[in-house]
């Protein structure tokens, strides 16, 4: 990796949107990712995940704002060769046996590492001689991360990667693409709805909700930033005095406990209080069930040029 990867960061988006004929994808996008991050990219169905990607790799064109890679603009064509996209609908030849696939990732990579992309296809058993017509939709998915990790990318954009795999798999397939990461200092977005498979694996995220995005940032930041806290409720309900001066993100009330995920304000909460530290899941799931609550972006997060969006 060069300085200059450093001091620009992965991507950075800025102002950013994105309107198709029904109506804005994304609106007003603005976070920052370092460089070399493992990033999960999360949030419901429709809130603009893959249109990110899509922007990231340059792919689609933004309505307004600006997305960079490296600190430059996604569609330069030096930018596409620094970037490593796995779409969800992976299109590959049919016709074209495994090895032929690869072959052709050779011929189009100057990068080429055949032992690396090699490697994700003897890790699925996937034979080298099958036709890509005759793979399952998982198989299939291991060839298009085989031409990913071939590519000797600077960052993988990886759209729902795992989501046809069986658990083993998964579980493998992942273990393998970040010890890859973590050899080469690889930057990774990979966006999923299985949250157990981020803790531990990811060590950046962005939510994001209805276009926007929600939270930003390091996920040790992220967690830190957060407790719960489980105490007694309100009576005649709302926000109990405890919890006043907090962001309350999320709460919860059963009988006369309540549980509620909160970013504190100083010291947490009193005395009859028990707080604790969410996990990644914990913090996410608050976030997930509470689609108003306040966003928040960490400072290594926050976008270091600004733009006006629509
Ligand atoms: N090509 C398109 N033309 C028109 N609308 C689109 C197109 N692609 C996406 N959209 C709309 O943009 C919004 C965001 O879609 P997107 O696919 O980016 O979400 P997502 O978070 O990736 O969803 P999922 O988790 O279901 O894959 C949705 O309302 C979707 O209907």
């Amino acid at each position: 990796m060069t300085d200059e990867i450093d001091a620009t960061g992965a991507l950075e988006a800025s102002g950013l949107g994105k309107k198709y004929r029904r109506g804005w994808a994304l609106r007003d996008v603005a976070f920052r990712l370092p460089a070399g991050r493992i990033c999960a990219l999360v949030g419901p169905n429709g809130s603009g995940k893959s249109t990110l990607l899509s922007l990231a790799a340059g792919l689609l064109t933004p309505t307004t704002g600006t997305v960079r890679v490296f600190g430059r603009p996604a569609s330069d064509p030096g930018t596409r060769e620094r970037i490593a996209f796995v779409a969800q609908d992976k299109p590959l030849y049919p016709r074209f046996s495994v090895a032929d696939t690869l072959r052709l990732g050779r011929e189009l990579n100057p990068r080429w590492d055949q032992s690396a992309a090699e490697r994700v296809v003897a890790e699925a058993d996937v034979p080298l001689s099958a036709r890509v017509g005759s793979l399952s939709g998982g198989q299939r998915t291991c060839v298009a991360l085989a031409l990913a990790l071939g590519k000797r990318a600077d960052l993988l954009l990886l759209d729902e990667p795992m989501a046809d795999q069986d658990p083993l798999r998964r579980r493998r397939m992942m273990g393998s693409l970040m010890a890859e990461a973590a050899e080469r200092g690889t930057g990774v977005v990979i966006s999923t709805h299985v949250l157990a498979e981020l803790d531990g694996v990811c060590d950046y995220l962005l939510l994001m909700g209805g276009g926007r995005i929600r939270l930003a940032g390091g996920t040790d930041a992220l967690q830190a930033a957060h407790r719960l806290v489980t105490g007694p409720s309100a009576t005649g309900g709302g926000t109990p005095d405890a919890l006043a001066r907090h962001t309350v993100v999320e709460s919860r009330t059963t009988g006369r406990q309540l549980t509620a995920l909160i970013r504190p304000e100083g010291a947490p909460a009193g005395d009859g209080w028990i707080v604790t530290e969410p996990s990644l899941e914990d913090v996410l799931l608050g976030y997930l069930r509470a689609p108003d609550a306040p966003p928040m972006f960490t400072a290594e997060a926050r976008a270091t040029v600004t733009e006006v969006g629509a």
